[in-house]
């Protein structure tokens, strides 16, 4: 049974501060286990919002991170669309270098006209560093929910959330601006160590209820079931509202 913990924070800056103890632990863990951790960002309101400690937090080392992206948008690396360029201004400016430039791996911006070339970069640029396996085994992905219940670029009805064997995916008619957009698959969440989804507001109560409690299979987010790993869910009060089934626990490492 596949392993889940849902939290809740008071307001949106208690899901930060929670956000930033748990990124300083499941880092340290990582480092002492393997000398490096991975971690996926999604773009959209979680750079800013996972961001909001981390980039001050001096006990983490971060020379030892590997910043990938959950999903991202097929435009330059300076377009406001870009998740990219959210986690540069958020995290990785602010930070001064403390992460290596070859160590934060982006879309590549020569191919962002071919979604489907710039797919198989991304797959090829994580393959540099987890090596030939399978699947890669991020130490943790962070992750974002849509009202429709997407998560990274994988919307309902659309055939990226049946991809099997593939680790990057990339779309041409995504519902949400932009169209063209990569991602990656089910099968890379689910191979993660963790996956944290990070919710707040009432407007994503409803949709947090029909992913959590209801496990609406029509939703992407609700097939997001790591075989090993553990599913977190950091929401605030607003977006824990509608929960009934399971109710969110306080917050303790
Ligand atoms: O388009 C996207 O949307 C989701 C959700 O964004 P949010 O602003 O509602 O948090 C995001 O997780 C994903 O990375 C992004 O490309």
């Amino acid at each position: 049974m596949p392993l889940t913990k849902t939290f809740s924070f008071h307001r949106a800056d208690d899901v930060a501060r929670g956000l930033n103890e748990f990124l300083e632990r499941e880092s340290a863990e990582a480092i002492e286990r393997s000398g490096m951790f991975t971690v996926a960002f999604s773009g959209g309101s979680l750079p800013s919002l996972a961001s909001r400690y981390l980039r001050d937090n001096t006990r983490i080392d971060f020379s030892r991170w590997y910043v990938f992206f959950a999903d991202e948008r097929c435009v330059s690396h300076t377009d406001p669309l870009s998740n990219y360029r959210l986690v540069r201004e958020e995290l990785l400016e602010p930070l001064n270098g403390r992460i290596p430039e070859n160590q934060i791996i982006a879309i590549n911006e020569s191919l962002v006209h071919s979604p489907k070339d710039a797919a198989h970069d991304y797959y090829l640029q994580i393959g540099t560093v987890f090596g030939e396996h399978k699947f890669p085994v991020f130490d943790c992905i962070l992750l974002g929910i849509g009202p429709d219940g997407h998560t990274c670029s994988l919307f309902p009805n659309r055939p990226q959330i049946e991809a099997k064997t593939e680790w990057v995916t990339y779309i041409e008619d995504s519902p949400k601006e932009p169209p063209h957009r990569i991602t990656l698959t089910l099968p890379v969440l689910n191979h993660a160590r963790a996956a944290v989804f990070v919710a707040t507001g009432a407007a994503k109560s409803k949709t947090v209820r029909e992913i959590v409690d209801d496990r609406d299979d029509s939703k992407p987010a609700s097939h997001v079931a790591l075989s090993k790993g553990t599913v977190y869910w950091f929401l605030d009060l607003a977006a824990a509202k509608d929960l009934s089934i399971n109710k969110p626990v306080e917050f303790k490492l």
